[in-house]
């Protein structure tokens, strides 16, 4: 142990000042984490089969040989954040320029999630929450606090997330495949052990469905179900359904089609609880009443502080940190969701918490 050569009030600024140091390169992290992205360093890594050397990822990544050491210290960030481990392998060959440690890189758990083939990929939706428009409008978000527009974002770029959506296709894009690759991630999940949520239902809406992976994953499933895509009129232009799917514009604040069940996912996050009730009104004019099946389904955080481990406490603050900054939303406690259904006169509701900081619930008219 080393024994402190300095004071007690010293040691306690000093610690300070390491705790704000760190706060501040907290950015470093995601950033690292998009580079090792864009580089394709997981796949690479992954595709060698085997652990791999400094000098075969560099040159699979055909980058400047003057850059080699430097490659280095990016992966050195991206073992202590746990996306890869260093595994002892055969020596180094004579002449190798590497760092001369005779190991090699490998993925740990979390990077399988970031490999472009993976089924389940989560690397869309980190390119997307990464991207400068939706990284500029935390830069405003102390002259938020005393404007009077409803959301940083507005502050940044000077229209609603979704108004911009609408007329920047490269937004709309990068952001509809982030969604997808979420719901199919969701969806191998709830058809694996929520499946019969959907059983005995004849229709089906996916409110807010962006471009259609929920209600694909359903409509294969059911091919007796009748299910739709309600989204806003850029999202579903020009997509095309198949015998149970279709697509329908329009705006959910005015209608929602009619149907037997609605599924909303991600959708009540975005909202104010103004917002939201209106919404959930909506919702219910669409679905017949609970004797007869009417039901909404919801997929979305319900925010537990019980539930006990650091990382989770934090990503959950981090949604709802993202839903202020970006839209007029919140992430909900079990509290704040069931104040919702009640004011937008439903009668009982049902949670499953089966898809780790998200749960499945089922709300009543
Ligand atoms: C966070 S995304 C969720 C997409 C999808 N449900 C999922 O989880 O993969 C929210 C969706 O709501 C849609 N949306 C926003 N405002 C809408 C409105 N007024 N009417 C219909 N859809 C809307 C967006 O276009 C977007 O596809």
């Amino acid at each position: 142990m080393v024994v402190p050569i300095v004071g007690e009030h010293e040691t306690e600024i000093l610690h300070a000042q390491t705790h704000i140091w760190n706060h501040i390169f907290s950015f470093i992290n995601s950033m690292s984490l998009k580079s090792a992205i864009q580089l394709n360093i997981p796949d690479i890594i992954h595709k060698h089969g085997k652990p791999m050397t400094l000098d075969e990822l560099a040159n699979a990544l055909s980058i400047n040989k003057s850059k080699i050491t430097h490659l280095r210290r990016l992966m050195r960030i991206l073992i202590h954040s746990g996306f890869f481990l260093k595994s002892a392998m055969i020596p180094l060959e004579k002449g190798s320029s590497a760092s001369g440690e005779g190991e090699g890189y490998v993925l740990a758990p979390p990077a399988r999630l970031l490999l472009k083939d993976e089924p389940l990929t989560v690397t869309p939706f980190l390119l997307a929450m990464l991207d400068p428009i939706l990284v500029k409008p935390w830069h405003h978000v102390s002259e938020w606090f005393s404007s009077d527009e409803p959301t940083p974002f507005e502050v940044a770029h000077g229209r609603t997330f979704w108004d911009y959506a609408g007329h920047e296709q490269r937004l709309n894009h990068f952001f509809n495949d982030a969604m997808a690759s979420d719901a199919k991630l969701v969806m191998s999940v709830v058809m694996k052990y929520s499946k019969d949520v959907f059983e005995g239902l004849n229709s089906i809406v996916d409110v807010g469905g962006g471009t259609g992976t929920v209600a694909k994953t359903i409509a294969k499933k059911f091919p007796n179900l009748q299910c739709t895509v309600f989204d806003l009129p850029h999202v579903v232009e020009g997509l095309e359904g198949s015998d149970n799917l279709s697509y329908v514009g329009g705006d959910f604040f005015v209608s929602v089609p009619l149907a037997d069940a609605l599924l909303l996912k991600w959708i009540l996050h975005d909202w104010s609880d103004e917002e939201s009730v209106k919404i959930l009104k909506k919702c219910k004019e669409a679905i017949p009443s609970k004797e007869k099946g009417g039901k909404v389904i919801i997929i979305d955080m319900m925010v537990d502080n019980k539930i006990g481990d650091d990382e989770s406490i934090e990503t959950q603050i981090f949604f709802d940190m993202l839903m202020m900054v970006l839209v007029t939303g919140r992430e909900r406690s079990e509290r704040g969701w069931a104040k919702i259904f009640f004011e937008a006169g439903f009668s009982d509701y049902k949670v499953t918490p089966i898809l780790g900081l998200r749960s499945l619930i089922e709300v009543y008219p």
